[in-house]
């Protein structure tokens, strides 16, 4: 792969790591304009994201000292697309891209500017991060005294729903500079909730969308904030557009409309299933309004074999009507049906055949345990209960990823800073050919020490500095920790080394409540338990990043991967009772869980779960795509 310090020409720059890019991919990838990007799953968004990455900085397209921002909903989502344009780029290049979440960089503004916000916005310093339920804002609002006669009764703040509440009110609009004018009971009730969050309890109480409305907020009425990002940055990308919320929006908005940055947004209306966490009705007609986006489609599918690429499309066709058939880009490796449905009798025998299942795969077609995925809608740990102990009998781990380790989830967990950081080191420091691990935690260690890329005395420095510390580590800790105490020293040595104070700064998370606490516990645990019975780090290491483990996981966290084959079990009643409350956003979660698999997905029916009743419509919609059910057993 061609890595060069050098300038390209844009006429010479062809793709890096992929073959090729189709005609529309290599426009956008090319292009100076505004562009949203509306293509099916498989199509190569997020590859695109980082070719554009490569070809913006590696051209000139994004001229130093500009920076490149890449907002992505979730963590994992950020960190790999950092990932795969430093595998594309040399790092001084690859050091100009910022990939962030959207609440990591609206809480990173509020950090920065937030003191400066009017004194009825502003937050204390070191306020703490709130995850708000219905039960809470339920009980807030049974709770408020009467509102003043002008406004209304007592009985009309009795009758706000929460939903409308949270949405239309609390956070449906932009936050007027000086508070709302109270005509009407919500909107009373609103700015009741904003002042006692801000102001009135024992610390100031901020969830994540409130924090994206005051950086709205502060960004609007201080043009030096906003100057100092527009300067910044020369274009901005917005992955996994379709779940975009209107504070998200907004915050976007206010930022770069009508500035010269050039705004590159990707997504996909028929995986949007963040609707009930207040996604836009339809951001990317927002969008290319606003900013006068052309919109620009793709029509291959690089991820999944034609004979399931023919599948989606029937699925497709349930959310979109206009939806195109992609053009499958692999060709289908497994023998019989791409796709089945499978009935059994009871769980454990549904355990114990999906076990033997893939092993028998993994054995045929030479794959390994995280080629596989079962898929679950909700409750991993009730289905884990069965499967678990039957994939164990078959020599099989498997792994919950939604488990927790201490107050974080396993799967959380692996996304954080903290515990990326902990794995390259002791990859590095413990096993052989790390060599990938050195240039990971050289390019981690020198931003946490704002060490630029191209300081080539002080990268020398940091270089002697991690070959020393690491020669030490394995001095210390030659085989994996044995007890709890164990653990914790070699994690307490790893973030001295690394430094608690720059993990904190760079990572404004770590700054906020017990958070850090919180992600250095799991990560003790984690280690502990991963280490367990193990003579070898590397077989340690393996095990902490579940590398020899199928994974479980409920479709939401499976958003963005991609596997193999695709085990879906338990499609019932049961496990999608919200299926009448919300068809769309329930077809567009079967329709995002279908569309992970390369080259099978299987699904499993079991009566003692739940009947087929309420959820036909997936069935129909299978059996007319001409998927078959099959009794096993
Ligand atoms: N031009 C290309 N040539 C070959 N492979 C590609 C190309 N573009 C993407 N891929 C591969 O296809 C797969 C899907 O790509 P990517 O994850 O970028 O798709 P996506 O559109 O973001 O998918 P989704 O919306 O389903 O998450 C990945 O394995 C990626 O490496």
């Amino acid at each position: 792969m061609a890595v060069l310090a050098r300038r390209v020409r844009p006429d010479d720059w062809t793709p890096i790591g992929v073959e090729a890019l189709e005609a529309n991919a290599m426009k956008v990838v090319r292009s100076t304009g505004n562009r949203s990007v509306i293509a099916g799953p498989g199509a190569g968004k997020t590859e695109l994201l980082a070719q554009r990455a490569a070809y913006l900085l590696q051209t000139g397209g994004a001229p130093a000292p500009r920076r490149i921002l890449a907002i992505s909903f979730k963590r994992d989502a950020a960190t790999n697309l950092a990932a795969r344009v430093r595998q594309r780029c040399h790092r001084i290049h690859a050091g100009r891209l910022d990939s962030l979440t959207f609440d990591a960089f609206s809480k990173g503004l509020v950090d920065r500017f937030g003191q400066a916000l009017p004194r009825r916005w502003r937050p204390r310093p070191d306020y703490e991060i709130l995850f708000p339920t219905d039960a809470m804002y339920r009980s807030f609002l049974d709770e408020l005294p009467t509102p003043p006669t002008a406004v209304g009764s007592r009985a009309d703040i009795m009758a706000i729903t929460v939903k409308r509440f949270e949405r239309g009110h609390l956070l449906g609009s932009p936050l007027p500079e000086g508070g709302w004018p109270a005509t009407n009971p919500e909107q009373w009730a609103a700015d009741r909730f904003w002042q006692s969050s801000l102001h009135e309890g024992n610390a100031t109480y901020l969830s994540f969308p409130m924090l994206g409305r005051l950086a709205e907020l502060l960004l609007r009425i201080n043009p030096m904030a906003r100057r100092a990002l527009q300067l910044t940055y020369s274009h901005l990308f917005m992955d996994e557009f379709q779940d975009t919320t209107q504070v998200q929006y907004d915050l976007v908005r206010t930022i770069f409309l009508g500035t010269d940055a050039v705004v590159t947004a990707v997504g996909d209306n028929k995986q949007q299933i963040m609707r009930w966490a207040m996604a836009m009705e339809d951001p990317f007609a927002a969008f290319d309004a606003d900013f006068g986006a052309k919109r620009t489609p793709l029509y291959n599918n690089y991820r999944s074999s034609p004979a399931l690429v023919r599948i989606q499309h029937v699925l497709a066709q349930a959310l979109d009507a206009q939806a195109v058939e992609a053009l499958s880009k692999t060709a289908g490796t497994v023998p019989g049906d791409s796709c089945a449905i499978w009935d059994f009798s009871t769980p454990q025998v549904e355990a114990e055949r999906l076990a033997t299942f893939v092993a028998a795969e993994m054995k045929a077609h030479n794959l390994a345990p995280r080629d596989f995925v079962l898929l679950v809608r909700q409750k991993a740990a009730d289905y884990a209960g069965v499967l678990e102990p039957a994939f164990r009998r078959g020599g099989l781990p498997l792994r919950n990823e939604a488990a927790s380790m201490g107050k974080v989830a396993l799967q959380e967990l692996l996304a954080e800073e903290a515990s990326t950081l902990l794995v390259y080191v002791l990859r590095l420091a413990m096993t052989r050919r790390a060599g990938r691990y050195w240039t990971e935690c050289q390019a981690a260690l020198a931003a946490l020490r704002g060490i630029s890329t191209d300081d080539e005395e002080m990268q020398a420095k940091l270089a002697r500095e991690i070959d020393a510390f690491a020669l030490d580590l394995l001095r210390r800790f030659p085989k994996p920790v044995a007890t709890a105490a164990e653990a914790r020293v070699l994690v307490d040595s790893i973030l001295d080394f690394v430094g608690r104070d720059r993990l904190i700064a760079v990572h404004p998370a770590y700054a906020q409540g017990d958070w850090f606490a919180k992600v250095t516990e799991a990560t003790t645990l984690h280690l502990q338990a991963s280490c367990d019975g193990q003579l070898a780090w590397t077989d340690a290491l393996d095990a902490y990043e579940g590398l020899h483990a199928v994974p479980l996981m409920t479709i939401h966290k499976s958003k963005g991967l991609e596997y193999h084959s695709v085990i879906f079990v338990g499609l019932d009643d049961g496990a999608w009772w919200s299926f009448a409350g919300d068809q769309i956003e329930a077809t567009a979660g079967f329709f995002v869980a279908f569309t992970r698999a390369k080259q099978r997905v299987v699904f499993t029916y079991c009566p003692r779960r739940g009947t087929r009743t309420r959820i036909a419509t997936l069935y129909n919609l299978l059996n007319k795509a001409g998927v078959p059910t099959i009794s096993i057993g």
